[in-house]
Formats: C-alpha cells, sequence, structure tokens
C-alpha cells in the first residue's frame, strides 16, 4: 500500500522544561553549583541557568501526511530551531514519502553543511528525523522498536541521573550518576569535596550498586586524572564527559590514565556517524551516550550504533525518553538505559519530559517494558501552548 506524502511540516516552540529539561525553576537539583566550562568565573559557577543553558526552550516538529496523520519529534532548539525547520529544512521534506527518511536525512545535513554539521542543526535535524519515524510508525500501526528490527530484550533496565543515588537505590535502579559539582577552579579543596561526596554515597549505597560521576566537560585533563585516582577506592565506575567534547586527544590520553576498570564515557554533545567515529577511533570512550534529539535522529544513531557494535564499544544513549528507549531496545550492544530524574529533588520517578508528554512510560522498580503504541507511542500535552514563530509558505 502507497504511503500518503507529507503536506506540512510546522515547527513549534515552547518553554519550562519539556524536551529542553535544564529549563527549571530555581531549587532544582539539575541547577544547583554543577561544574562545567564556565565554572572558572564565579559569577557563573551556582546555576547553569546564570550562563544561558536553558536559553534555547523547546523545539516541536511536526510532519502532517495527506491522509491527517500527524507525527511529532522533539528537541532542545527553540526559535532558531523553529527557524531553521521552517526556513531551510522543511523544503526536503514536504512532498516526501515519509519512508525516505534516508534520502531526507542526507539533504537536510549536507544542505545545512555550510553552517550545520554539529549543535543546534543537527539537533533540528534531529527533531524532523524523530517526527519522520513517528509518523511512519503511525501509519504502518507499528512501535518504532518494529520498524527498527525489533526487540532484543522485552525489558529496559536503567541508571539513574540526579543528585541522590541512594533513592535511586531503594527506587530499583542499577546504578546512580550525579553530576559533579567542583572543577579544577574550585582546587584542591573542590576535588576533595567531590570525593567526599561519592565515599558518603558509597556508604549509604553499599558495594554492589553502580555509582557514577558525570563532569558535564568541564575538566582538564590533569585534573580528570587525579579525580578518578582519588575516587577509585569508592568504587566509581565511570567518569563521563570530563573534557570538551572536541578534545578528542585529550579523551584517548584520560582513558590511557584511570585506573584499572574505571570506565571513560562520552558523546551526548557529539553528533553524526563522523563525530563518532572519531571518538572510536582515536580510542576516547569505553561507552558512547549519543543524545538522539541532538546526533542527528534515529536515521542517524543507526549509523553511531552499527560503527560502535564492530568497535566493540557500548552504546548507551544519553536520557531521551521514549526517543532513545525505543533504540536500546533494538540494540545488543545497547544492554541498559539511562533515566534522567526530573524531580527537583530527585526524589520521585517523573516522566523525563514533563510536562509536555502525555503517555510518557517511567521505569518502575528501575525497568519498563515499552508500550505497544505506533510510532514513539507518546501524545503532545493540548496544555502545553505551543506557538509557531516562523512559517515558510512565503518562502516557497
Ligand atoms: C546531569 C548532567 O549535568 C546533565 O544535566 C545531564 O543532562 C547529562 O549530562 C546526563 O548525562 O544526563
Ligand atoms: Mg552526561
Amino acid at each position: 500500500m502507497a504511503l500518503p506524502k507529507v503536506r506540512q511540516v510546522r515547527a513549534r516552540v515552547v518553554r519550562g522544561a519539556g524536551a529542553d529539561y535544564h529549563d527549571q525553576d530555581r531549587g532544582h537539583w539539575i541547577d544547583d553549583h554543577i561544574a562545567t566550562p564556565m565554572s572558572k568565573y564565579p559569577e557563573y559557577r551556582d546555576s547553569r541557568r546564570s550562563f544561558g543553558l536553558n536559553v534555547l526552550g523547546t523545539l516541536v516538529v511536526e510532519v502532517e501526511a495527506d491522509d491527517g496523520t500527524v507525527g511529532f519529534g522533539v528537541t532542545t532548539a527553540g526559535e532558531p530551531g523553529a527557524f531553521i525547520v521552517e526556513r531551510h529544512l522543511a523544503r526536503f521534506v514536504e512532498g516526501a514519502v515519509p519512508s525516505d527518511v534516508e534520502r531526507i536525512w542526507d539533504q537536510m545535513f549536507h544542505a545545512s553543511l555550510f553552517y550545520g554539521r554539529k549543535g543546534l542543526v543537527l539537533n533540528a535535524i534531529s527533531a524532523v528525523d524523530l517526527a519522520l519515524w513517528d509518523l511512519l510508525g503511525k501509519l504502518r500501526d507499528e512501535p518504532v522498536y518494529a520498524l527498527l528490527g525489533g526487540q532484543v530484550r522485552d525489558e529496559l533496565t536503567f541508571y539513574a541521573t540526579g543528585a541522590r543515588p541512594d533513592l535511586a537505590k531503594d527506587m530499583g535502579f542499577i546504578g546512580g550518576k550525579m553530576p559533579l559539582q567542583h572543577g579544577p577552579a574550585e582546587g584542591e579543596r573542590g576535588l576533595a569535596a567531590g570525593v567526599a561526596r561519592l565515599a558518603e554515597m558509597r556508604e549509604r549505597v553499599g558495594d554492589d550498586f553502580w555509582l557514577m560521576y558525570d563532569a558535564w566537560m568541564s575538566l582538564d585533563l590533569d585534573y580528570a586524572v587525579r579525580l578518578t585516582h582519588a575516587a577509585h577506592e569508592h568504587g566509581l565506575k565511570w567518569i563521563e564527559e570530563a573534557l570538551p567534547p572536541d578534545d578528542y586527544w585529550g579523551y584517548a590520553e584520560l582513558r590511557r590514565a584511570v585506573p584499572p576498570g574505571m570506565l571513560v564515557t562520552t558523546g551526548e554533545h557529539e553528533a553524526t556517524r563522523w563525530g563518532f567515529r572519531m571518538l572510536l577511533e582515536m580510542g576516547c570512550a569505553d561507552i558512547l551516550q549519543p543524545d538522539v534529539n541532538w546526533c542527528g535522529g534515529i536515521t542517524e544513531l543507526i549509523k553511531i550504533s552499527a560503527l560502535a557494535d564492530a568497535h566493540g564499544a557500548l552504546v548507551v544513549p544519553h536520557g531521551s525518553s521514549v526517543y532513545s528507549y525505543h533504540f536500546v531496545s533494538t540494540r545488543h550492544n545497547s544492554p541498559f538505559a539511562e533515566f534522567l530524574m526530573m524531580h527537583p529533588q530527585a526524589s520521585e520517578v517523573v516522566p523525563m519530559f514533563t510536562p509536555l508528554l502525555l503517555d510518557e512510560p517511567v521505569p518502575v522498580g528501575g525497568r519498563l517494558r515499552l508500550p505497544e503504541r505506533p510510532g514513539f507511542g507518546v501524545r503532545l500535552n493540548p496544555e502545553c501552548r505551543l506557538e509557531r514563530p516562523y512559517t515558510h509558505e512565503e518562502t516557497t
């Protein structure tokens, strides 16, 4: 049966959590003195909002087929992303057959190569790609995991990211990843405080629960090596995103220098198969963590995952709700997933992209069986007031 073609692409935006999950009110653990590359400036040390981590907001891309079926995808891109989708990318999607995801992706990427390659443009491309996969699932009445070749495991297992790994253990997660709160700008006292916090958490959770640190690009090589060796006695399982994403050389050096058995992970701010090829071929990481809303979408993540598999590397996508869960459930080299605790105190499980999506599944007891619903199986919350800042009819 011939699929209906795409009639219209719409890019809408909304503020306040959602896909831009860093866009939270004050007092949320995710904005509480977390080490960043801006921590060298005291005025920007206490809050990531202060230097603009929440500046973009959520972008929702809808693709509507001739028969009225609508698929949608989300990302962190806000109004700039809406402009890119409406005024540039839409022309490669409207009139196309929704199953032509390879051709559409290739045209979106190469047409924007002169100003894209990674970052905001790849976020926008990702949202369009996710919308197409959602639409395809709805047109074929199949969940995205079925379109991807089917699940290799019936149940997903999660570690939790948040300020309270001790509570995450009580909730049944297999591990807890904490944001590192002090970087080189806070000297030896900051390093000691980070080790002390890890030691205290290890005391609370016991020896058989994973504990990780996420450094969010904030360290230099020397500090990262010293931190990992100081943390080793408390069983740090991995150090995540220790260095800025482009420092492939530093990651390769760090991976050679960390204590035996400790893992080095990164990738959430990397994009495309070429970026992940660099991480793999330079030996930068044991676990790659692409974000499917930022790396190029499902169509690109398939390529990244296969490349990683050939290198014997695990792919554990950065938390991105159903968009990563459907993928993880179909890949042998994605044995577990990340769940980002979006409750302000990380003390209870709430949907990651709340309040943007309805029917967004969450782990129970640290585990999740994906519901068998078409596409990604979620709906937009009509109470979220989405706005369409740009249109493109006038540009065609
Ligand atoms: C918790 C981290 O600081 C980031 O906020 C988080 O988005 C990301 O790095 C993660 O791995 O979950
Ligand atoms: Mg991270």
